[in-house]
């Protein structure tokens, strides 16, 4: 017998939209598997009038009333992909106490508040799932929760913005600017509607933040992240990089090193031999290692309409199987850890150095500090592996806006890593590109 569930839904934008075209799609095939119907009863916008990319179902209520979603004693189950942090907090909020389960798309919330409302969820025994809100249509979070239950995660490091990878990736191909590249991605729906944080690695860390907490029970703060962006990152550099055997990506990094959890988010030089270097335009690719399984590498669409809505109605799905049974509550992410944090930065590792100065100055400038540098294309130069002050100080001898260094992606030496944090202080945070 099919059971109908009644669900609400905040926000009717490019996910909102992907929600309904999706429910229209799969319906047949959700009752012919699940033995489910789902009822969108209700769906609340900011802008009543403003026209829509698809049609509501027929008898789906529109209201601009959020409250008279989260509050209405029919809804079970709520989707919140309105975006937005203290609206959203407290529609969650209301939504759970009135006994619903909720999934939200939502990483700036869940990275920043999560942990409230993971325990407000866990006080009213409701589902709280959020597996769109890391890499779109790759369900990496729930693969973590259950198929690595058993198994231990040494490294994540991941390709989990959308419109970032897109930017570089285009700048990369074509030479366009940045700023026609991010024009397109607003275009294609993948940017946020205010795409800073898209641009300033500040949505890597929030995934990042989400995803470190499912690999390793350990969730990353902003500080202790301090995202670089791309904005500095010119289409020639991308260019020159390619040329020299590197894609240039905005990568999310937390490695487990020696009891310790090294993290970063910012603009990596990636080898051509590593699979990430081939995740391009709005695809993201999340790279795991692990005791048990290895390398295994998760790729699929970041962001867009109907991929993202696919993560949030397989979450509608397992909440609504949960409804009235003893498993619903049962947190999203069990792994929990206390880790020590420390930046990727300040490792060991190789740079791919960008400067208009000549080979003899720059190797030069390199001697000085006790590396050696390899001339890759014009312009482009690979160092040996060098600690952060010594990068420091090299930028400073070959004048601060002469230099731009990227991070080689998977350089870092660990055995001089260790020795040099026996023997020195850690140093203030590496400046990547001193404007
Ligand atoms: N776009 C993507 O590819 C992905 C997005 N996400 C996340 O999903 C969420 C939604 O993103 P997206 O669909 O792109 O966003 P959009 O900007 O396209 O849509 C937002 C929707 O929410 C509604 N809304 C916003 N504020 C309010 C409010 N105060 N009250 C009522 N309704 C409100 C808007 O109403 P109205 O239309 O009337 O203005 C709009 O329908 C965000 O959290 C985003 O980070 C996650 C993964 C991928
Ligand atoms: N703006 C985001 C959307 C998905 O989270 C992205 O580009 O990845």
């Amino acid at each position: 017998m099919t059971e109908t569930i009644e669900v609400g839904m905040l926000g009717f934008g490019t996910v909102g939209s992907g929600v309904i075209t999706r429910l229209r799609q799969a319906a047949s095939k959700i009752e012919q598997t699940q033995g489910l119907r789902l009822h969108l009863a209700a769906v609340a916008v900011h802008h009543l009038n403003a026209p829509r990319a698809v049609e509501l179902p027929i008898g789906t209520r529109l209201t601009d009333s959020i409250q008279s979603v989260v509050s209405d004693p029919h809804i079970q189950i709520v989707i919140e992909v309105m975006g937005t942090l203290t609206t959203a907090e407290a529609a969650i909020s209301t939504a759970l106490q009135h006994g619903k389960s909720v999934i939200t798309a939502n990483k700036d919330l869940i990275a920043t508040a999560g942990a409230r409302l993971i325990a407000l969820a866990k006080r009213q025994h409701c589902d709280l799932f959020y597996e769109a809100s890391v890499a779109g249509g790759i369900p990496i979070l729930r693969t973590l929760t259950d198929s690595y239950a058993t198994d231990s995660v040494s490294q994540v490091v991941g390709i989990i913005n959308g419109t970032a990878n897109y930017i570089l990736s285009v700048m990369t191909a074509t030479g366009q600017s940045y700023q026609q590249a991010l024009t397109a991605a607003q275009a294609a729906g993948y940017a946020e509607s205010d795409p800073t944080n898209d641009v300033s690695g500040l949505d890597t860390s929030y995934k990042l933040m989400i995803l470190s907490h499912f690999a390793f029970g350990q969730a990353l703060t902003l500080s202790q992240i301090q995202p670089i962006g791309l904005t500095a990152i010119t289409a020639i550099e991308c260019q020159q990089a390619a040329q020299a055997g590197y894609h240039l990506k905005l990568l999310a990094e937390a490695q487990q090193q020696a009891g310790q959890l090294y993290c970063r988010v910012a603009p990596v030089a990636v080898p051509n031999q590593s699979a990430l270097s081939r995740v391009n335009g709005v695809q993201n690719g999340v790279a795991v290692t692990s005791q048990a399984i290895g390398h295994s590498l998760y790729t699929g669409p970041g962001a867009g309409s109907t991929a993202t809505a696919n993560s949030v109605l397989n979450d509608v799905l397992v909440a609504a199987q949960h409804l009235g049974q003893p498993a619903c509550g049962t947190a999203f992410n069990r792994n929990q850890a206390q880790l020590s944090v420390r930046s990727l930065s300040q490792t060991v590792q190789r740079y791919l150095l960008f400067t208009k100065l000549s080979t003899i100055t720059i190797e030069k400038c390199a001697n000085n500090r006790h590396f050696s540098i390899t001339g890759q294309t014009r312009n482009c130069y690979e160092s040996s592996p060098i600690t952060p002050t010594q990068l420091a100080d090299f930028i400073r001898l070959c004048g601060h806006k002469a230099v731009t260094a990227l991070p080689i992606a998977f350089s870092t030496d660990w055995a001089l890593t260790a020795k040099r944090q026996t023997s020195s202080k850690p140093v203030a945070r590496e400046i990547v590109k001193l404007a």
